[in-house]
């Protein structure tokens, strides 16, 4: 893709959150990729980027998938810096239903406005059930989020369904915000005779995944400035 075009590609952060071992690193790999992959490192969080294909527009998506959920260790940096979160739980695992119900207090606590989705997964282990599915739908209407069970192994269409939707949630917002920019630089760019505002090509579905380091997300600009806003609105 040209250095133009993907200037004008929308880009959309998620943070994918959970207890240990609810299956967050295989959800995110077969979101981005489609595959399966049994066992992952998850000594450290990851950042993937990838251009998508989300609605028949390229989408620059970010995930980090964040490995350590405690709620001692509440990834505070990386729910600033996301557009948007994805709170996974073990349907085989009661614990994990409770973890993620203390992990979106603490989200809908920093970010109140932020689209979140509850995912209760590994539902292709009946047998070894622990959470019925009721009450996973009750905790994500109480926090007033989407709600869907999956089985990452069993590829649910849901996983590209729900997150899918959220992506977009958040682009449609980030248009909004957009247009009112765009309206000044296109005035400028009328001005001077740019033909900036072209349509990228989508070209991208299914590409490479880059693992970056944490670290990125923590120099990042935009987490600095939420940082900020919500310092200065409690002041
Ligand atoms: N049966 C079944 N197993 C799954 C499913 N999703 C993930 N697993 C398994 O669950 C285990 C944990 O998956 P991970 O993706 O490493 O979980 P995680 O939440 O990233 O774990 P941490 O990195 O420790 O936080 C692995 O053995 C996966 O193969 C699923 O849908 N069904």
């Amino acid at each position: 893709m040209k250095t133009e075009d993907k200037n004008n590609v929308a880009k959309v952060r998620l943070a994918v959150i959970g207890k240990s071992h609810v299956g967050k690193s295989a959800l995110t790999v077969r979101y981005l990729t489609r595959r399966y992959i049994g066992e992952y490192r998850s000594n450290t969080d990851l950042l993937y980027r990838q251009t998508l294909n989300v609605n028949n527009n390229p989408l620059e998506v970010e995930v980090v998938d964040v490995c350590s959920c405690e709620l001692s260790l509440f990834p505070e940096e990386a729910i600033y810096w996301a557009d948007a979160c994805v709170v996974v739980y073990d349907v085989t695992c009661k614990e994990s239903l409770t973890h993620a119900a203390e992990l979106l207090e603490r989200v809908i606590q920093l970010r109140s406005q932020l689209p979140i989705v509850l995912l209760g997964n590994k539902s292709d282990l009946e047998h070894l059930r622990q959470v019925e599915e009721v009450e996973g739908r009750t905790l994500a209407i109480q926090n007033n989020c989407q709600f869907h069970e999956v089985s990452v192994a069993e590829n649910s269409k849901a996983i590209y369904t729900s997150i899918d939707s959220i992506l977009n949630e958040c682009r449609s917002v980030q248009g909004t915000q957009k247009t009112r920019k765009f309206s000044v630089s296109k005035m400028i760019g009328t001005l001077i005779g740019s033909t900036n505002g072209k349509v990228a090509p989508n070209t991208n579905q299914g590409g490479t995944v880059v693992v970056c380091h944490k670290a990125d997300l923590y120099r990042s600009r935009i987490l600095r400035r939420r940082q900020n806003f919500t310092a200065t609105a409690s002041l």
